[in-house]
């Protein structure tokens, strides 16, 4: 009896595989993503960032450090690196040989970081800034549970971001003379909890994830009050649509930011429940302590 893997694997693939392969075929922003011409994005949520970007102008000239929360395999992080001046529009970072340049790469890093408490930080891979015709500003961190290849201006970590160093380790990569407190002034997630198909599962751990972002941005997160900018410290936040939305989004997100909006941008799917809050203009934690509980009209 001849055995061909493929052909088990062709005939295995669901119904659910199949319609995500035509979906992929048809979807424009597949297809602009791998046209390296335009723009070698690593993942088609790139044009998500792109478009909030647009619209609400998240990195002024005055953001200089910026922590993007799951961010493999690193299309918001490219993003970011465009907009801090260290890669072209148009650039393709990806290496020709990634996996021989990450060893290259993390050989050249600056050596073992520590944080204050004096525990090791994993290596950090950026890749050398001279290889692109230009040099950007400030730093851009990366954080995920999965490897990333490295990218033009952006360091990466492999780090689970709820895991008890990743305070520290963010802390010690953002710090140094320019940035002596070591805030971020934009923080990025588009982090989403593993679906199970148990739709209230499924709900509350994505409201876990989003209240764990949150509360990493209130303690990362530079304040406009010090950034001297009504609108300066920015977070944006992948959520899905859900029944509590709504209440979450003035519960947990208005007493801290000065306005938050609410948007889903033309790349994310219609079919997908998911939408990102745009929360601007971070008022620090003793805010909401301040509160005198009237509801805030801003949106
Ligand atoms: C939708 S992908 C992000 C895509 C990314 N914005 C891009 O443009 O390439 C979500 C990522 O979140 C990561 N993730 C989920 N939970 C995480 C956690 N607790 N800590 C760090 N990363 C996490 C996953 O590994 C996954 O790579």
């Amino acid at each position: 009896m001849s055995f061909s893997a493929t052909r088990i694997l062709l005939s295995a693939k669901s119904t659910s595989s199949k319609s995500w392969l035509a979906r992929q075929s048809h979807d424009p922003y597949v297809k602009k993503r791998s046209t390296n011409t335009l723009v070698g994005f690593r993942a088609r949520s790139a044009f998500k960032l792109l478009e909030l970007d647009e619209q609400w102008q998240l990195f002024k000239p005055d953001v200089n450090s910026v922590v993007d929360l799951g961010a493999a395999p690193g299309g918001w992080s490219q993003v970011a690196a465009m907009k801090l001046g260290w890669m072209d529009e148009g650039s393709n970072d990806v290496p020709e040989d990634p996996y021989a340049d990450l060893g290259l790469l993390n050989g050249r890093s600056s050596g073992v970081r520590r944080d204050t408490s004096g525990q090791e930080i994993p290596p950090t891979t950026r890749a050398d800034a001279q290889t692109q015709s230009q040099t950007g500003r400030g730093t851009i961190v990366a954080m995920d549970l999965l490897d990333m290849l490295p990218m033009p201006g952006v360091q990466t970590l492999k780090m689970d971001f709820l895991s008890p160093q990743a305070d520290a380790a963010i802390h010690a990569l953002l710090q140094d003379d320019q940035n002596p407190e070591g805030k971020a002034d934009v923080i990025l997630s588009d982090m989403a909890a593993n679906m199970t198909g148990n739709k209230t599962a499924d709900i509350e751990s994505g409201l876990d994830i989003v209240n764990a972002v949150i509360a990493f941005a209130r303690k990362h997160l530079r304040t406009a009050e010090s950034a001297g900018r009504r609108k300066a410290g920015v977070l944006v936040i992948k959520y899905f649509q859900h029944p509590l939305t709504n209440r979450f989004r003035q519960e947990q997100l208005k007493p801290y930011f000065a306005d938050v909006y609410n948007s889903k941008p033309k790349a994310s799917r219609g079919d997908s429940s998911e939408g990102y809050w745009v929360c601007m203009g971070f008022k620090g934690n003793d805010s909401a302590r301040q509160r005198d509980g009237t509801p805030d009209e801003t949106i």
